[in-house]
């Protein structure tokens, strides 16, 4: 059984992804989705995806999660080859409302994975109920999720995920449906249980702003099919808050460089082009950037 008590030494290679490719293939063609990435993560860290629309992001998460074999390439796992669900993840989803089952209340769709862990009775009700009290819906085990808010949803689905001790957590966009003020509220939901738990977190998002709040690294996806633009480091405080942080000069300066590399990538740029303009010395012919977008003046900031 995975537990929090064997989790790996803070710091250890958690996630490794090593070339990875993936072609979808189908009887109307092939759609490469991702060309070739390669990143680690550390085991306590918390890494943000973000990239255009259509970038393969969902295709990663496939892949690292074992849903999807890679066509080339691999995803290792605390050091084991991922060829199917791991043990030590848990992952959470947009769609809260397909994630929980209705007819379950919410602390019996807390507990299901842990049935199918085969912990005991007693140790599954503390489980439940530390992380049900983890995520502030300790007073409503009894209710189903349909009638709780969208984001009291989504938080029964963190608390799930919580409750399974993973050592990794894969999150696929959870905030995109819940209103900004929930949204708000459960970003800092995840840091404060990250702190806590010590677990792995990757979070995809669409949002730079709350890829730059969340992360300690921010992973800029190119278009499709898929390489890494840049491995952007998020040099903010470790103590996070919604006005603070996103009130300092580091976090206008991150957001204004991600924003400019993700506009880049929707317009097609890729990392060869950089190495291809450097190698003829000529004039850059990149697409234009950040200055004239919505963030205008924010680059030098
Ligand atoms: N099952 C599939 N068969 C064929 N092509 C697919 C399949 N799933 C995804 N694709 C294609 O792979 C590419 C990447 O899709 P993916 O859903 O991973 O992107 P994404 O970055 O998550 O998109 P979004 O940000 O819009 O959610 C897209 O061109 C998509 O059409």
């Amino acid at each position: 059984m995975t537990t929090t008590t064997d989790r790996p030494t803070p710091g250890s290679t958690m996630l490794d992804v090593s070339g990875l490719k993936k072609v979808y293939t189908s009887s109307t063609g092939s759609t490469e989705a991702i060309r070739d990435l390669t990143f680690q993560v550390k085991a306590g860290e918390m890494v943000c995806i973000v990239g255009p629309s259509g970038a393969g992001k969902t295709t990663l998460l496939r892949c690292i999660s074992g849903l999807l074999p890679p066509t080339a390439g691999t995803v290792s796992l605390e050091g084991e080859t991922v060829a199917g669900p791991p043990k030590g993840m848990a992952v959470v989803f947009q769609e809260y409302a397909r994630s929980l089952f209705p007819w379950l209340t919410v602390e019996q769709n807390v507990e299901l994975p842990l049935k199918e862990k085969r912990i005991g009775k007693a140790e599954r009700r503390r489980l439940v109920d530390t992380a049900l009290e983890a995520v502030g819906l300790g007073d409503v085990p009894r209710s189903y999720p349909w009638q709780l808010s969208g984001g009291m949803q989504q938080r029964v689905a963190i608390a799930r995920a919580v409750a399974y001790e993973p050592h990794i957590l894969l999150m696929d966009e959870p905030f995109a449906a819940v209103d900004a003020q929930t949204r708000a509220d459960l970003e800092d939901l995840v840091r404060a249980l990250w702190h806590r738990l010590g677990v792995t977190v990757l979070f995809v998002t669409h949002d730079i702003d709350e890829s730059i709040y969340l992360g300690q690294r921010v992973l800029v996806l190119s278009g499709r099919p898929t390489v890494i633009l840049e491995d952007v480091q998020v040099n903010l405080p470790a103590q996070r808050d919604q006005l603070t942080t996103r009130n300092d000069p580091e976090f206008a300066r991150l957001r204004a460089h991600v924003y400019d590399l993700v506009q880049k990538a929707k317009r097609g740029y890729r990392p060869e082009d950089a190495v291809a303009v450097a190698s003829t010395g000529g004039p850059s012919d990149l697409p234009p950037t950040v200055g004239d977008g919505p963030y205008a003046g924010l680059a030098g900031a």
